[in-house]
């Protein structure tokens, strides 16, 4: 009804925020876009769900996520992918590897100083209940 509306609206607000404040940080710029197929031929070979911020931003607008942990789900993807593209010692590898662990870890922090655990729970009350 109009309140779990209200709820669900507060939560796409939330993900909007956390998730543009991690695509203006320059160390994420790798994770904005989709991978381009055209520069990554092999990409989609090795990745077989790919994610970036931009495709995050599209899921919140189109109602995919009830839930921050549906949400975390698909972010985990970003720096998983790129620890799975990028195993070798190959200083480009480490590069890119760092920066995934590096989103992992603000993620992380971001969701356990903002998140309302009380709000979370209405959440996947709302989700059990659909
Ligand atoms: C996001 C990601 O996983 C990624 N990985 C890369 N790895 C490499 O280039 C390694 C792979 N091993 C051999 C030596 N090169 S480049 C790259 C990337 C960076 C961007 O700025 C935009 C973009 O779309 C993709």
């Amino acid at each position: 009804e109009e309140q779990e509306e209200d709820v669900l609206r507060e939560l796409r607000l939330f993900l909007r925020n956390v998730t543009e404040r991690l695509a203006l940080d320059r160390r994420f710029k790798a994770f904005t876009k989709p991978v381009d197929i055209e520069e990554v031929p092999d990409y989609l070979i090795v990745i077989r769900k790919p994610m970036d911020l931009s495709t995050l931003l599209t899921n919140i607008d189109e109602h995919k996520y009830v839930t921050v942990s549906e949400f975390m789900s698909d972010a985990d993807l970003i720096w998983q992918n790129a620890l799975e593209y990028n195993p070798d010692s190959d200083p480009m590898d480490r590069h890119i590897r760092h920066r995934a662990c590096a989103l992992k870890d603000t993620v992380r922090a971001i969701i356990r100083d903002e998140l309302d655990e009380d709000f979370d729970r209405v959440c996947e009350e709302i989700k059990e209940s659909r």
